[in-house]
């Protein structure tokens, strides 16, 4: 398969297999059967689909205790043509590997995913306080070094590690939060809109126009005054200079619904840049509420309005 014409349905992924990466590919409709292309970091799966090399790739982009997966946001906000066309939900757990015959008194140096990393703080700081972390490209490759060299003494890994590894479990649920969530979302190059089914999600990045006072207050005014919330607004570095950001929001809705374009015409008036992720359907199916001030029929009927006055169709 060349690389301008990808196999129909071909997925990039954080590999290998067994992460929750790949536990969020398995949540796609129909992906079962496609070819599957595992990768080593999300700069690598967006390439693929940028490339041509997969028509999507499956990343993570928030954990429910670490927050934003920063290198997603930042890939995302930098690399013009992707969007986001599905977003899947992986409940995370983690346990405490080791290759076989080492005691927990004598871990030293552990092997993580730095996000996972994150979410077993914690644990890791009280059970094992003077541990050294060596960051892994992903939570079964860390499991999977420790049968290659020694550079560590154990991993953080998903539970059923050990079904496709020689390793022992020297921790179980070493996770900060039992409850735990990642939210991945599959991206790809189709410019095509999913339809709007009423529990929606709009990914978008926002730059500000200056850092005069009231800037970041104006742009919240944007989604305030039109009823749209936000699920989500973290500030990234833009990394040109100190003190600029970059925001990356999540709104409740569809750009095909009129409260969400309005706010997005809004935000391209004033920011110098709006880059719109894409709209698509929420992982957990909840319906978006939506005040009838704010539905689409009174926008339509407020533009009707207007536009008889102006044609001077009707005196009022
Ligand atoms: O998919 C995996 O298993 C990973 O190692 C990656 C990743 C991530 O990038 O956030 C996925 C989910 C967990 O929250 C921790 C790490």
């Amino acid at each position: 398969m060349s690389a301008e014409h990808p196999a129909p349905e071909s997925y990039s992924y954080l590999g290998p297999a067994g992460t929750f990466t790949e536990a969020a590919l398995k949540q796609v409709e129909g992906a079962a059967g496609k070819p599957w292309r595992s990768v080593n970091n999300v700069g690598e799966a967006l390439a693929d689909v940028l490339e041509g090399r997969s028509a999507a790739a499956m990343i993570a982009i928030e954990n429910s205790v670490d927050g934003g997966v920063t290198a997603t946001q930042d890939a995302l906000a930098t690399l013009p043509g992707l969007r986001i066309v599905g977003e899947y939900l992986v409940p995370v757990r983690f346990v405490l590997v080791a290759r076989r015959g080492t005691r927990l008194a004598d871990v030293r140096v552990v092997n993580a995913h730095p996000v996972a990393y994150g979410q077993s703080r914690r644990w890791m700081d009280s059970a094992l306080p003077s541990h050294g972390h060596i960051p892994a490209t992903s939570n079964v490759a860390a499991a999977a070094s420790l049968l290659l060299n020694e550079h560590a003494d154990a991993a953080i890994a998903p539970p059923g590690i050990v079904d496709h590894y020689d390793l022992e479990v020297l921790a179980e649920d070493i996770g900060d939060n039992p409850n735990a969530v990642t939210r991945f979302v599959l991206v790809s190059r189709s410019t095509a809109l999913p339809a709007p089914t009423g529990a929606d999600k709009t990914s978008i990045i926002v730059e500000l126009p200056s850092d005069r006072p009231g800037t970041l207050l104006e742009m919240l005014e944007q989604f305030s005054t039109r009823g749209v919330n936000m699920s989500l607004i973290q500030s990234r570095p833009i990394g040109d200079a100190l003190g600029r950001y970059r925001f990356v929001i999540d709104l409740d809705g569809h750009v095909l619904e009129e409260r969400v374009a309005d706010a997005l015409l809004g935000l391209r008036r004033f920011s110098p840049k709006v880059l719109f992720l894409g709209s698509y359907a929420r992982a957990d199916g909840a319906p978006v509420g939506i005040d009838p001030q704010y539905g689409d029929d009174n926008f339509v009927e407020a533009r009707d309005w207007l536009r008889d006055l102006v044609s001077g169709a009707t005196a009022d």
